[in-house]
This record gives structure tokens, sequence and C-alpha cells, in this order.
């Protein structure tokens, strides 16, 4: 250190002339220096502009001191620590200098011995460089100054209202330094020069000020032509853009969830990766995830650094991203309106000029709110428009099928998602099965989907019971299911969707199902609206498909009710009261009030049915109809639908639902006649639903429980059909529980004349014609015939006779021709066997030919064959002379 204005040393020097003469010089000098003080102070107080005060300092001193160049500093208090402020651009030497640079953009500590000195000093003090430029932690540019051959520094601080602002640094490479007079001078002028610093950090303050208010000018006319997200977009970049034209911005909004924040709008120019940027667009960001939130609940802007917030443990994933991007620093601020937060504002840059961004923030907000505002209006509107079209679409929808084209149309179009599955209530009020659904959705996991929706499940099964109890519906995370280890989230995972929406199907108060639907997000608004239409309509279909159900089942009963009209006289009595028939009642009596399964065997035209409807009527199933099923008069194929109906669409042609007989025959009796014909498959499936007692319908999920009574008929022997492997012993022995045999009319001769009369008298009433009588030689003719297609033939004969029969009077009978033992009546072909039938013809033809075997008009020439095959057939068929001669 030198001295510290040390003006007196230089006056009153020597005594005398001289003295006067130092006396008169000092006079001249202290009055230049005044002259010189006064001009400066002059020219400084009208500084206003920053590349002002250097020039007119310099231009001051001009010609009086010599100085190489001067610098000032400024103080900042914060950091504690002094920092370039003014420089002298023409004369200083160090610009040349390697760390030129370094040192203009440095901050020079305020805590070490050097500048402790300055601002200690009362006034200007000066150092020779190479003295203290390398004192421990001297500040480098006096080392700088130093190789640009700069030998001493005058320092002063720069004052305002009593307080250091700033220094001002003199240099000069000079040997002789800076004079008293000069330091003298310095010392005057502080007060100026600090004034004038004062003045220009108030205008550039004041200057920032107004650029700041015309740049929030120019950015609130611009957001007040912002209408869109897009407009909004535009202007935030064009602001940015002009405040920081390489960094980039991103808002996020808040969610309807209220616990995410999502992309509102963004602008990174720095960004190329397309991947990243997608990843960033959809995905929803916890909001307390430890610096969201913070953002949010702080009311100044946050300046951050990636690499701290990650050490600090927040883990949500943009983090990462930006670290990966080389973003190390960003701002946060909160988007709020009033008191309700909207979302943050991020942004790429390391400066926060708080003022500033609270002012493009409060600009942003304002036009978010209103967006926002505007986007749930015409959202709302558009949705209660659209909810109207579809309640239009579904007030006209019938079927199922119509159904289910209006609503996969609906989540298509307007919510771009499709149908997981519609589970609807049975009757029982406990199960619920499948009741539509888009098997589209699941083409990944088919078969998984295919065995849950074949599934009934109860209204306990877990999140049915959550969805049925919630008002509104439940929205699950598909993630978190898995995570908590739902057994459905697989399949809900599988679509890639996030979220599946599940509510319940109300009618009034009454749950008639729920509906899944999978997607990303969906409205509430949109959901819960079509949901009511959904339900209507559901149970619109379900009644009307009742409707229809019932329909079908009193047609058939119609039609039952009909034949039973048609054939009532015929059951009211059964004729015959010979031992057979005794025995016959007998049994019918017994077996008739138990619901034990009845075998009638016997053959055609016996009176198989009558028996059956004797033991209906005679059961306590008598109130409802009995229904029968002729097993011999279906096709194969239709049989099995006929016995146990079938679901509309469960095979080609079935276009209805249809109630099978055994449904029918729900608490009643199922006559099955001609059993012997049904086909392998029906008597597999037939087994079953007689053992199990309950049925499905073919196509058909539901199970349902029967109480019936069967009773069946056959007029084969079943013993056989079952030995040729042709009907199954186990169905068998199920049907054969109890066996009827009935005796065909040739076996019971005493019953001929009493159903002879039975039916005179029947078809006398019908066709109104008198007959009284028949010939004691017709009733002969009768008993002899034998009868083969049974009571039957009888009736249908006795029929023909009254419409021929003259005077009321049956004389004769239209029996065929060869009656008696003549069995080669064709009508006598039926019940025997080829051997007989054979055995029968070859002596019928043998009695033509006189009983010749072999050669012209032999019977071996009639028959078509050799004379030694006609032998040995007769020889294996037992035919003898006396059969033929006879
Ligand atoms: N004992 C009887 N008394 C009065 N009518 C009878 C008697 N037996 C049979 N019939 C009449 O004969 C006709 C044939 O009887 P039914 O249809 O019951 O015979 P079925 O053995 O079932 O014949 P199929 O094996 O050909 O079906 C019917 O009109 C029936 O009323």
């Amino acid at each position: 250190m030198k001295n510290e204005g040390g003006k007196e040393n230089n006056r009153h020097s020597t005594p005398g002339k001289k003295e006067a003469e130092t006396l008169i010089q000092t006079v001249e000098d202290y009055r230049r220096e005044k002259e010189i003080l006064l001009a400066l102070s002059n020219e400084l107080t009208k500084v206003r502009e920053k590349n002002d005060l250097l020039h007119l300092f310099k231009k001051g001193i001009k010609g009086l001191f010599y100085i190489s160049h001067t610098i000032i500093t400024l103080i900042d208090y914060k950091d504690e620590t002094y920092t370039p402020f003014l420089l002298d651009n023409e004369g200083s030497p160090i610009r040349t200098h390697d760390r030129y640079q370094e040192m203009v953009h440095s901050r020079f500590s305020l805590n070490e011995p050097f500048i402790q000195s300055v601002l200690q000093a009362s006034a200007p003090i000066s150092f020779l460089l190479k003295e203290v430029m390398d004192l421990p932690q001297s500040p480098p540019f006096l080392q700088v100054n130093y190789e640009k051959g700069v030998t001493e520094i005058l320092m002063t601080k720069l004052m305002k209202e009593g307080k250091p602002i700033g220094f001002l640094h003199i240099y000069t490479d000079k040997p002789e330094g800076f004079s008293a007079e000069f330091r003298s001078i310095i010392n005057g002028i502080v007060p100026q020069i600090s004034g004038a610093v004062s003045n220009i950090l108030k205008n550039e303050e004041l200057l920032k000020e107004e650029k700041e208010k015309s740049f929030l000018l120019d950015f609130s006319s611009e957001i007040a032509a912002v209408r869109t997200k897009d407009d909004l977009a535009r202007a935030v970049h064009g602001a940015f853009r002009k405040l920081n034209p390489s960094g980039g911005f991103v808002i996020r909004r808040i969610n309807e969830d209220k616990h995410t924040l999502s992309i509102y709008v963004y602008d990174m120019p720095n960004v190329k990766n397309r991947k990243i940027i997608k990843e960033l667009e959809n995905t929803s960001f916890e909001m307390n995830d430890g610096l969201q939130n913070r953002i949010l609940n702080s009311a100044i802007p946050v300046l951050l650094n990636t690499e701290r917030e990650i050490r600090r443990g927040i883990t949500s994933t943009y983090l990462q991203y930006w670290k990966q991007l080389g973003i190390e620093n960003f701002v946060g601020i909160r988007l709020r309106n009033g008191e309700t937060n909207l979302g943050i504002l991020l942004l790429d840059i390391d400066e926060i000029n708080v003022r500033l961004l609270k002012g493009i923030c409060a600009q942003i907000s304002i036009a978010m709110a209103n967006i926002i505002a505007n986007d749930q209006v015409s959202k709302t509107q558009g949705e209660q428009a659209f909810l109207l079209d579809f309640s239009k679409d579904i007030t006209r929808v019938r079927t199922r099928e119509e159904l289910q084209h209006a609503i996969f149309t609906v989540l298509d179009k307007t919510m771009h998602t499709k149908l997981a599955m519609i589970r609807v209530l049975e009757d029982d009020g406990i199960h619920l099965s499948a009741f539509m659904y888009d098997k589209s959705l699941f083409t990944k996991v088919k078969d998984q989907f295919d065995n849950m929706a074949a599934h009934r499940i109860t209204v306990d099964e877990p999140y049915t019971a959550q969805v049925l109890a919630s008002e509104e519906g439940i929205m699950f995370s598909v993630e978190e299911e898995i995570k908590s280890g739902n057994d459905y989230a697989g399949l809900w995972r599988s679509t890639g969707l996030k979220n599946m929406y599940a509510l319940p199907l109300r009618v009034g108060d009454k749950s008639i199902g729920t509906i899944w639907i999978l997607a990303n997000r969906l409205s509430p608004l949109l959901v819960k609206g079509i949901c009511a239409q959904i339900s209507i309509a559901i149970a619109n279909i379900q009644a009307n498909e009742k409707l229809l159900t019932y329909k079908k089942k009193l047609e058939i009963e119609n039609d039952y009710l009909k034949e039973q009209i048609k054939t009532i006289y015929n059951f009211s009595e059964i004729i015959g009261n010979g031992e057979a028939m005794q025995r016959v009642y007998r049994l019918i009596s017994l077996v008739a009030d138990s619901n034990t399964s009845v075998l009638i065997t016997g053959e055609t035209g016996t009176g198989k049915e009558l028996v059956a409807r004797a033991i209906h009527n005679a059961s306590g199933r008598k109130d409802k109809l009995m229904v029968k099923v002729n097993c011999a008069a279906l096709p194969a194929n239709l049989i099995e639908s006929e016995l146990f109906g079938h679901e509309r669409g469960a095979f080609t042609g079935a276009t209805d639902r249809r109630i099978g007989k055994f449904e029918l025959a729900n608490n009643s009796t199922l006559f099955l006649d001609e059993i012997g014909e049904l086909p392998p498959d029906a008597q597999a499936k037939l087994l079953r639903v007689i053992q199990e007692r309950e049925l499905e319908r073919i196509g058909g999920k539901q199970t349902i429980r029967l109480d019936v009574r069967l009773i069946a008929a056959t007029n084969r022997n079943l013993d056989e059909e079952v030995k040729a492997g042709r009907f199954r012993a186990d169905l068998y022995f199920r049907l054969n529980v109890f066996p009827i045999h009935l005796p065909p009319l040739r076996e019971r001769q005493e019953d001929i004349e009493p159903l002879a009369n039975f039916f005179i008298q029947k078809y006398t009433r019908s066709t109104g014609r008198k007959i009284k009588s028949i010939s004691p030689k017709v009733i002969q003719k009768l008993r002899s015939y034998t009868w083969p297609g049974n009571v039957r033939e009888l009736e249908h004969l006795i029929e023909r006779s009254i419409l021929l029969a003259e005077d009321g009077k049956i004389d004769d009978l239209f029996i065929p021709e060869s009656t008696g033992t003549d069995k080669t009546n064709p009508a006598l072909l039926l019940n025997r066997s080829l051997d007989e039938v054979e055995r029968s013809y070859i002596i019928e033809t043998l009695k033509r030919c006189g009983g010749k075997i072999s050669g012209t008009g032999s019977a071996a020439d009639i028959l078509k064959i050799p004379g030694n095959t006609l032998h040995s057939k007769m020889k294996k068929l037992g035919i003898s002379k006396s059969d033929y001669f006879s």
C-alpha cells in the first residue's frame, strides 16, 4: 500500500520565497483541482447511459493526469462477490490477454484481504501490483494486469446511502504512479461517480421494467387472441423464443383424476428423439412425485437442477429423460386461476426473472383456464348432442343384434374403444352370464377370454360385487390391478388400454347387470349417459325375449291342446276285457301314480299311445298336457333340437330360440313314441338328461332343471336292438323300469267284437249313418283274420265298411281277399322275417304250379332261379309236399 489520499504532504513543503511560490502553486493547484472537480461533477451528474460514465471520466482528466485504464465493479451481496460492470473498452491493455473474457465474466470474492482493505479504507487507496498480486486469495485480475505492463492500481469504494455498492479501479503503467492531486480529485469525485453508477443502475432497472412491461403487453395482446390449445402453444412459443431463443418449455395440466399431470402444450426444440417425446406426451405423471407438488405449492418460480432432484430420490421418469437430454437446470412455475391450480410450466433456463415469469404465467393461466372451460362447454354440448342421437338410435332397438350394432358403433366412433363385456343378471338374481362383448378386443388371448366369457359368475364375485354396490361405477387401473393380483387384469392388459371402466346397469333401483369398457380415458358424463340408455334397452330386449318365449310356449301348448281335443275320446276308454287287457289295466293302475318311467311295447296299432295317455291321465300330472314326440317322424338332424331345444344361432337355420319338448313337458309327462328309432347321438343325450334331470339347450349355457315323467313306446324288440348294438343298453335299462306289453289283436280274439262295436258307434256318430249291428257271419270273418295292423287296422276297416254299408247293416267287410291263415297278403309281410316271407312265397308259387319244382312252367321257372337252388332253399326252409299239396 502506498498511501491514502496524502495531498497535504505535497503542500507546505518549502519555507520563504519558495514557500510563497509553493503556496501560489498550491492555490493554483487547488483552483485547478476545483475546476476539474466542478467540470467532472457537472458532467457526471448528466450520466444516464452506462457507456458514458467512463468515457466522460477519462475525457475529464485527459491531459491533466495520466492513467492507463479504469473499471467499475459492482458488489453482489447475495453471493458476496463483485463483478465487472463498466469496462474501458478503448484503453485497457489487458483486452489482448488470454484471460480477458474470464476476467470480464468472473465474480471475485469480497472475503479476501486485498478487497477488504479497500472496503475498510476511508479514501482511495493504491497498490503496487507486484506487491499484492501474489498475496493469498488476491483476485486474479491483478496478475493479469501486471502481465500486461500495469504497475499500480488505485481503488476506491463507491457508496450509496452509506453502503458500498462497488469499486472504481484505476490502473497505471507509469512508474511515478498516482499523484496526490489525482488522489485528491478522485476522492472528491467518488460521490459523483457513485451517484452516476446508481443512476445508471436505476436507469437500467427502469429500462428493464419498461422492456418487461412492453413484452408483457405484447404477450397479453397475443394471449387475448388465443382460443384454442394450438393458439396458446403458438403464443407461448413466440414469447419464450424472445426471452431464450434456444430453450424449450412444457406446460403440464392437472388431469381430471386430480392426481396426475399430463403434457398440455410444449415446445422442445432441442429434443430430436421422437420416442422420448411420444413417451412424455403419453404419460400421466403422479402429482405428488416430490417435484410437481413442490412447484404447485410454491408461490414463486422454483429453480431446479435435474441431477440434484434425481439425487433427492425423485423417481418420475421425466427427470431421467431430461438428464438424458442434457437439461441441467430448469424452472418450474405453477399455473393457477384464482385459488385453483391448473398445472405447471417448466422452462429450460438457468436464471429466473421472477417478476417477468409471474407476469407470463398469470397470462398463460388465464388463457388456459378459458380454453379448458371452453373445451369443457363444447365437450359437454357435444356429449349431450351425442347422447341425444344415441338415445334416438337406441329407442329403435328391438333385438340383441340391433343393440349390439348400436353399442359397438357408439363405442367405436366416439370413445375409440370396444365393448369388453356386458353381463346380465339371470332370473335367479344370483348368476350373471355374458350378454354381449366384442371378441376382437381380445384376439391375443382368445382362449382365455372365451373361457372367462363362458363362465357364469355370481353377484358375490368380488369385482362384480364392488361394481354393483357402486353408484357411479369404478375405474380400475390395469397396471394397479395387475400388481394387486386381479386375475382378469392379464386379459385387460393384452388390449394395451390403460383403464377398465366398470359400471352397474340399472333400471330404476333394480340392477340388471354390469358393463365393462376398456379405454385409456373416458368422459364420466358420457359413459354414465350411455349406460343408462343401454340398461333400458337391455331390459326391453329381455322383456321382449321373455314375451316371445312365452308366446312360443303358448303356441306349442295350443297345438297340443288341439291334438288332445282331437283324440280326447280316444283315451277316455280302452276297449277290451279279455285276460290280456285285464293284465294291462292292472299294470296301468299300479304304475300311474308314481313317477316311474314306463316302456310300452307291442306291435303297431295295438294301442300303445292310448295306454300312455291312460297312465298320464291317471297320474298326478294329469292337469298338464302330456307331450308326445314321435322319434321316427323326425329327421335325425332335428331330433335333438326337437327334444332339447336350441338357442338362436346355435346352428345354421336356428334363427330363433326354440323350447324343446322336454322343457315343455316340465311337471308333466313326455311320451317318446317309436323310441327304437332314436339315433345314437340323441340316445346319449337323452340318457344324460334322464340321469341328471337337467338339460342345456343346444348352443345354450344355461342349465335348466326338469321334472318330467317319461313314457316310451316301441314296436321293436329292444332286447334285440341292444344286442345288435343299435340301442344303448344303459338307456334301455333306464326306460325299461316298468314294462307293459300290449299283445297283438290276433292273440286276444275276445276283444274283437267289443272293439268292432265300439268303432261302429264312433263312426256312425261322426258320419251320421245308422248302422245297428254286424252280422254273426262278419264277426266270424273278423275273428279269423290275423290283423297285422291290429286295432288300428280294425278301426280303419270298420270306418270304410260303414261308408260302404247299406240298409243300416254291415253284411260284409272289405277285408283283403286272402284272409284267415293266408299269409301272402302283403299286409302280412309286416312283422315277419325274411325266411318266413320267402317260405310263404315259395309255397304259394309251388301251389300255383301244381307242385312242379323245375322245368318249363315250374316254380323255379317263375321264380327265375335254377331248379337246384330252389331245392336247396326248400330244404333249408323246411318246405315239404304237405305244405303245397294241402
Ligand atoms: N283297446 C283299444 N280300445 C279302443 N281303441 C283302441 C284300442 N287300442 C287301439 N285303439 C285305437 O287304435 C288306434 C291305434 O292305437 P295307438 O296309436 O295307440 O297304437 P300304437 O300301438 O301306439 O301304434 P303305433 O305303434 O303304430 O304308434 C288308435 O286310434 C286307438 O284309439
